[in-house]
């Protein structure tokens, strides 16, 4: 579904963030993304969810390549994938059914219901997030992605700070939106990934 062809990144400053790599995300696979930190995982991420300008490279999706101006980005990247930052960027105050119908105007109070329930979290829909702990806030996070029913599901980093309990929770959400039809791909230098990954793309250092 996607394609990444000779993919780089290089900023302005001359910082090379990623040099040219080459991958392949489809329907049905949980894909690891891995390497050292600074390797350039949440930069390969970035491209292929369609927030980081390539600067070389090709990015196709569905067979067609990606062309380089913002409009058509965005339409693809609201249409078609949901992000899972590294760091969840939730309204404190606004409950967790209230963070996800922010994911979209079309997303209604049932729609963002169903994904909490995917996540688990269907009781606390109508509590404040700010009482929430972290694994459950990181859920909140991933039910807010999942609203809008991508077909691809992007993670940087959705388990690095969580204990191994909250971090497994994670790992079965991922593996239900695999089963679910999705792809999945999860930029993660957290070794306990091993197990659930079904394919491994390893990011060569900097
Ligand atoms: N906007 C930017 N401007 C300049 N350099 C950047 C920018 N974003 C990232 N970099 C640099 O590019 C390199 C790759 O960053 P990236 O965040 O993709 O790595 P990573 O493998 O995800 O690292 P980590 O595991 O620590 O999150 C790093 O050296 C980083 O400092």
């Amino acid at each position: 579904m996607i394609e990444l062809i000779d993919v780089s990144k290089t900023y302005g400053t001359g910082k090379v963030a990623l040099h040219p790599t080459s991958a392949r995300f489809g329907r049905g696979e949980l894909v690891w993304l891995s390497g050292p930190s600074g390797s350039g995982k949440s930069t390969l991420l970035g491209i292929a969810s369609l927030l980081v300008l390539e600067s070389t490279g090709t990015v196709i999706v569905d067979g067609q390549k990606v062309a380089r101006d913002d409009t058509t980005r965005n339409l693809v990247r609201e249409r078609r994938f949901g992000i899972v930052p590294q760091t969840p960027r939730l309204f404190a105050e606004l409950t967790p059914a209230q963070n996800v119908m922010l994911a979209a105007p079309s997303i209604t109070r049932e729609d963002a219901e169903r994904a909490l329930g995917r996540v688990g979290l269907r009781q606390r829909a109508a509590r404040s997030v700010k009482t929430m702990s972290g694994g459950e806030q990181q859920r909140v996070s991933i039910a807010r992605a999942l609203a809008k029913d991508p077909d691809v599901l992007f993670a940087d980093e959705p388990t690095s700070s969580l204990d191994d309990a909250n971090a497994s929770a994670i790992w079965g959400i991922l593996r239900d939106a695999v089963d679910s039809g999705r792809a999945v791909v999860v930029a993660s230098h957290d070794a306990r990934i091993a197990g659930h990954a079904d394919r491994r793309v390893a990011i060569g250092a900097v």
